[in-house]
């Protein structure tokens, strides 16, 4: 038995929701640069659980629904209360959405009606969940959710408790789609595996929110952001990234298991990046990245990822650094969902093995003479 690290080229499931062949992701054979360019996050979601696209008059039952769903319950919104104010916000979210699952009376109906119902309420309450946290720790009262409006919308209105800028939603919901799913990334194992022992569907979505919260997954985009603000201005990125080359440190937001000649979502973010730089008269975050993306490239070969432009996207779109993996979370919350659902399809417990290399033929010394 040998042991392949991190199960890299390990073909582990069988899925029919999201594909990356030579390099080109497909949502259920879909190309990303369509749908990013042509549906909306609620579209998508639609497609990822129901494996097509909705018409309008289910577009629009999806839509009801997520806006009957978007309130939490009072005791999960009283609790995000009782958190020290300088709680990572992906460990709130984490906790916040574990505990949905104490206050929802059909956490453990394993029908698969039930189990679709709380991939839509999961959805829902994700971002509501966020917006919350981010107000009560600044001492505001949370906004309630509208309902009648899209995710990326809500989201921003509950953030900030007014209507948000066109523009900003419309960003926001391109960049929810393109991160909606993606094959057998970290986080979507975990809840697989989770719920391959017939646990329940929160209980794989806690543990994909943790698997999430990592700098080498999902926490890479607010690390793209700390490295920004660390090198503060455009005339400081080449000596910041020469020298962090020459220590032979990772530089976030590049590199990628399975992509080796480029993230295909990465060019849409970039696109937004210049584009809400321009509209906004600031450009330096946006010609900070491409020229890190020049260097790195020149140099490593290593192309940027998804979480790259993210951070200059949603800085632009005057969201704190903290909340942009909570905002990766949002959008996976569809892919999470659609993979639990196809695990409990078809399942079986998921359990690889381990190549031991510790010692043998040991025994047992009295403890005495340890
Ligand atoms: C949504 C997402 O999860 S996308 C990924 C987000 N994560 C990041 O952006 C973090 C930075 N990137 C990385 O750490 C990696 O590229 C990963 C974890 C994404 C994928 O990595 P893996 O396939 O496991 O490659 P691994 O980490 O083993 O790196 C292979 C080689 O490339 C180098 N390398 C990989 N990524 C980077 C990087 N971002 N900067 C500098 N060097 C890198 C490694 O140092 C290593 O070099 P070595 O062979 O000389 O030791
Ligand atoms: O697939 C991966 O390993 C990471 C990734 O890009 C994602 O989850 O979107």
């Amino acid at each position: 038995m040998t042991a392949t690290k991190g199960l890299e080229g390990i073909v582990a499931t069988t899925s029919s929701i999201s594909s990356i062949i030579d390099g080109v992701l497909t949502y259920r054979g879909i190309n990303i640069d369509d749908l990013a360019e042509n549906a909306s996050f609620e579209e998508v979601a639609y497609l990822l659980w129901y494996g097509k696209l909705p018409n309008q008059t289910e577009l629009g039952e999806l839509l009801k629904q997520l806006g009957e769903y978007a309130a939490v319950p009072a005791g999960v919104l009283d609790s995000l209360k009782l958190y020290p104010n300088d709680t990572n916000s992906m460990a709130a979210l984490r906790t916040a959405v574990s505990s949905l699952a104490l206050f929802d009376g059909q956490a453990n109906d394993m029908s698969k009606e039930a189990n679709i119902q709380k991939a839509i309420k999961i959805q829902a309450q994700i971002p509501t969940l966020i917006a919350a946290f981010a107000r009560i720790r600044e001492g505001k009262e949370p906004v309630a959710p509208k309902t009648g409006v899209s995710i990326a919308y809500n989201f921003l209105y509950m953030l900030n408790g007014q209507e948000p800028d066109q523009v900003a939603v419309k960003a926001l919901d391109q960049a929810l789609v393109l991160h909606a799913d993606h094959e057998l990334n970290a986080s979507t194992f975990a809840a697989r595996v989770t719920v391959a022992t017939l646990s329940d569907i929160y209980s794989g979505i806690t543990s994909a929110i943790g698997a999430l919260k990592g700098p080498l997954h999902g926490g890479a985009n607010e690390a793209v952001m700390v490295m920004l603000e660390e090198i503060g201005s455009f005339a400081n990125v080449e000596s910041y990234i020469n020298e962090k080359l020459a220590n032979k440190e990772k530089i976030m937001g590049f590199g990628h298991r399975v992509y080796k000649n480029g993230d295909p979502r990465a060019k849409h973010l970039q696109k937004m990046s210049r584009e809400l730089g321009k509209l906004t008269g600031s450009m330096e975050l946006y010609e900070m990245s491409v020229k890190i993306e020049e260097l790195v490239t020149g140099q490593k070969g290593l192309k940027p990822n998804v979480d790259f432009y993210s951070a200059s996207v949603y800085t632009t779109l005057g969201i704190p650094r903290d909340l942009f993996t909570p905002i990766f979370a949002i959008s996976r919350a569809s892919g999470w969902t659609a993979h639990i659902l196809e695990q409990y399809d078809n399942n079986r417990l998921i359990r690889p093995r381990a190549e031991y290399t510790g010692p043998v033929d040991q025994k047992v010394t009295p403890i005495a003479q340890r």
